[in-house]
């Protein structure tokens, strides 16, 4: 998403105004402060209770004597029982008043036990429930709360001065944000919430809903909220609980406080949430967020709005701090005009490029795209000249090949010169040239890449350079103990694969065309650039960056050899550096060409010279691995000339090595049919991946992909979770002792499709891949489908609709 920026004199601006307006709320008719939830907490106990009853929670549920619930402590007794009966979604009443506990309620107790230390026992059924749940519950997994899952906006302020609180946070997101391009916002939906919210300064207090509003006046601070601890150095400032505002950081940045003018900008992406956001929240204090969301822990504010009566609508705001991140602003700056010299020169060279190849007569044919402005509108494209070599045929040696190949028994292919060439291309540093005031331009050495160490240059803006502050990891472990057997562990030569290929793989139907790998997964051999893909694939949206790589190195010891990424998911630097770990640790028998590896270049890098940029940007993160194996457009959600320019760039890539397949994402007939139709296509997309599950098998689509030689991948063949309870594909997993998610990949498979599953469960992703021992048959697939059915998991991401230009 692209940011905005703004930028103002240092001063007070709006605050008094939103100080007046929040003391409107929160003062009683004479005028004195009516705080009725004074419970004070210093932040950091704050944590401390919530990783505590987390880590209860998780390790002792049954024992857990009392249930508590850190957040809504405004709410009555019989909401909070309703919510939790909500939950749990067992029905009929689950708890008395006395199992409850708010942390509010809990006066300075840094521990889950009740009051009074009683030890009363969680009732049965709550005991069976914390027992059959996986707590917190992650906001897309299956458990009972996740039904109320939705994506919301997220807005992040980077910031040079702190704000004081979220009133000046939520004041200074409204100065920043310009509405003037509805399409610089993921949908329509957040374009039209959050003008809605933020283009009145004045007006968005307004709109926050009483719990809104009672968090703000939790947070919010102000000399006359100064409480005295007690101790005998005087007044010291405590905050109250208050979710998400983070103390120290607040405070040890206005002491250093510069007179330099305020300057921040923001970015709208989206962040899924259960509509019962305190789950969310809980796991946002807790060990699995990345060092980046660490460091912004307690700048983030949950803004609850009440648009209408009972119509409420939740936008995560949060601040980052240049600051602390050792923004240089100087820097980018420079390197921001830099950056537009480049693209002036990139631009130049092209159009003399282009010049040169129109005044050639044997490459007149050739389709300029830096002829095309918005006055020259581009004539509709002629039809291909040809059909597309259909994928070739699956040979049934293939795949019977499986059951003899030893993996070390093959011989390591010739090196790829042009392919250590480009690795070599992608270093860790870019020599730039960087105008210094009274110095005139200094050469430098910049670091590019991700890297285990967290140095990086953030996608799409290669703006700064970061380098993440090390952080003491909090010593509880939220996640689950592994439970993969054995077989799965790091074990000697080939012991890990030996499971999944030995039991057999008797594909029916399309499924027939998988043929097995030397070391693991089986392969699909028919991509229409000829080379092959492991037909399961394990997607990595949504894990956060610093879990990805021992996740995916994990994945690769359980049989995974497919990852699929994506720009978008800022985990790209993650999953190679997995990928690079994995090969190192048997560097004989794990080896690069085994491994598929895809990312994606999302909307805003669309059109030829972002492409471009953002393909060298892959390439550097994907540096561990020396090349990528593909790249998609992520979607078609911007115009011709942008798409077009993007498949150009594309090509161009795979022509320079570095990039071995190009494909797409969320294309539509419509817009495969226009693609197919550029005058200069050279490489038809190898595969399209759309969402695909048996509520959503766009049959039409598929079999045209197919028909064209492209390859179909199924993103959410989960239906992140949604439809893991249906009764018929429950009745066809205890058929074959397999669970609902192990028979949805297999449904993908055995359909001709290239799922993706995601977890970030190590158990899960065990079991995921465990789905080569049984098939399914006629009857199975029958009682399983939804033939016809549309049912797209979140109705704001379906791109394949996206309008052509004609359509618009
Ligand atoms: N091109 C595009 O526009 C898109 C691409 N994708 C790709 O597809 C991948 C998968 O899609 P995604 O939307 O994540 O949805 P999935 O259908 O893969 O579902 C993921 C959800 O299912 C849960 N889950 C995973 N395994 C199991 C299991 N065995 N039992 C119960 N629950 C399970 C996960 O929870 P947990 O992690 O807690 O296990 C997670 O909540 C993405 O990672 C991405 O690579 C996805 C969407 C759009
Ligand atoms: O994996 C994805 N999930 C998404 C949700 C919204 C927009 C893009 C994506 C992905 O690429």
């Amino acid at each position: 998403m692209d940011a905005f920026a703004y930028c103002s004199k240092y001063g007070k601006e709006n605050y008094d105004e939103y100080r007046r307006r929040y003391r409107l709320k929160t003062d009683d008719e004479n005028g004195s402060l009516k705080d009725r939830y004074d419970v004070e907490f210093e932040r950091k106990q704050a944590k401390d209770v919530i990783h505590v009853i987390t880590a209860t929670l998780k390790s002792k549920g049954l024992e857990t004597p009392f249930l508590i619930l850190p957040f809504r402590p405004s709410q009555s007794d019989q909401a909070l029982k309703d919510f939790l009966n909500l939950i749990f979604k067992q029905g009929g009443e689950l708890l008395d008043a006395d199992h409850i506990e708010t942390v509010a309620e809990q006066q300075n107790e840094a521990t889950a036990m009740p009051p009074g230390g009683q030890t009363n026992r969680l009732p049965k059924q709550l005991q069976q429930i914390l027992k059959n749940n996986v707590y917190p519950p992650s906001p897309t997994s299956t458990v009972a709360s996740s039904q109320y899952m939705q994506e919301i906006p997220k807005v992040t302020l980077r910031v040079n001065h702190p704000s004081r609180n979220p009133a000046e946070l939520l004041s200074r997101v409204s100065r920043t944000l310009k509405f003037d391009n509805p399409t610089l916002f993921y949908t329509r939906e957040d374009f039209l919430l959050l003008k809605r919210l933020f283009k009145n300064q004045d007006a968005i207090m307004d709109k926050l809903s009483p719990e809104g509003c009672r968090i703000m006046d939790n947070v919010c601070l102000y000399d006359e909220d100064l409480v005295s601890d007690g101790s005998s150095r005087g007044n010291h400032i405590r905050f109250k609980l208050a979710a998400g505002w983070s103390h120290d950081m607040t405070s040890q940045l206005s002491t250093k406080k510069s007179h330099a003018p305020d300057f921040f900008t923001a970015d709208v992406s989206r962040a899924s949430i259960d509509d019962y956001f305190i789950w969310a929240w809980m796991a946002s204090l807790g060990n699995e967020e990345t060092s980046i969301k660490k460091k912004t822990f307690g700048k983030t504010y949950i803004m609850e709005a009440q648009l209408a009566e009972g119509f409420k609508k939740w936008v995560i705001v949060e601040e980052q701090d240049f600051e602390r991140d050792k923004y240089d602003l100087e820097l980018e700056i420079k390197q921001e005009k830099l950056k537009t010299l480049e693209t002036k020169i990139q631009s130049a060279q092209k159009r003399a490029t282009t010049l040169m190849i129109k005044s050639s007569p044997a490459r007149n044919d050739l389709y300029d795209i830096t002829n095309h402005t918005d006055s020259q509108k581009v004539l509709p494209p002629p039809p291909p000249k040809k059909d597309y070599d259909k994928a070739p045929l699956p040979l049934e040696k293939d795949y019977n090949m499986s059951r003899n190949v030893s993996r070390g028994s093959r011989k390591a292919p010739p090196q790829d010169s042009a392919e250590v060439e480009s690795a070599r291309q992608y270093g860790e540093t870019v020599q730039m040239e960087i105008p210094v005031e009274g110095k005139g331009p200094i050469r430098a050495e910049i670091p590019v890449g991700g890297n285990s160490e967290g140095m990086y240059i953030p996608y799409g803006g290669v703006n700064y350079v970061a380098r993440l502050a090390h952080e003491q990891p909090i010593q509880i472990d939220y996640r689950e103990k592994s439970q993969s057997p054995k077989r799965y562990s790091r074990s000697p030569l080939g012991q890990q694969l030996v499971e999944p290929v030995s039991r057999g793989i008797s594909p029916v139907r399309d499924d027939k065309s998988a043929a097995p790998s030397r070391t693991s997964n089986v392969r699909h051999p028919c991509l229409n650039s000829g080379n092959s893909i492991p037909i399961l694939g394990f997607g990595v949206f949504q894990i956060p960056e610093n879990d990805t790589s021992s996740l995916v190195e994990k994945a690769l010891e359980v049989g995974y050899r497919h990852f699929d990424s994506a720009m978008d998911y800022e985990n790209e630097a993650g999953t190679c550096d997995g990928i690079a770990k994995w090969i190192a640790q048997d560097p004989i028998n794990n080896k690069r060409e085994d491994v598929f590896y895809t990312t994606k270049i999302f909307d805003h890098n669309q059109g030829y010279e972002k492409t471009k940029q953002a393909i060298k940007d892959c390439l550097a993160k994907a540096k561990p691995i020396g090349y990528i194996d593909m790249i998609l457009i992520h979607s078609p959600r911007t115009n011709y000339e942008k798409r077009h320019g993007s498949w150009i760039a594309l090509q161009e890539a795979v022509e320079e090595k570095g990039v071995r397949n190009i494909g797409v994402s969320n294309y539509g007939i419509k817009h495969l049919e226009e693609l197919l139709g550029y005058p200069d296509l050279k490489i038809v997309p190898a595969v399209n991946q759309v969402e695909l599950s048996p509520w959503l098998m766009r049959q039409e689509l598929v079999d045209y992909c197919k028909e064209k030689g492209i390859n179909v991948e199924a993103f959410s063949p989960l239906t992140r979770g949604f439809h893991l309870g249906d009764k018929d594909l429950n009745k066809v997993a205890s058929k074959h002792g397999k669970s609902a998610a192990q028979i949805l990949i297999k449904w993908s498979m055995t359909k001709g499709l290239i799922p993706l599953p995601k977890t970030v469960n190590e158990s899960r992703l065990a079991a995921n891949f465990d789905v080569f021992d049984f098939q399914l048959t006629d009857d199975d697939l029958k009682l399983i489908e939804h033939k016809g059915a549309y049912g797209i998991i979140s109705e704001r991401w379906d791109p394949s609709t996206y309008p052509l230009d004609s359509e618009k």
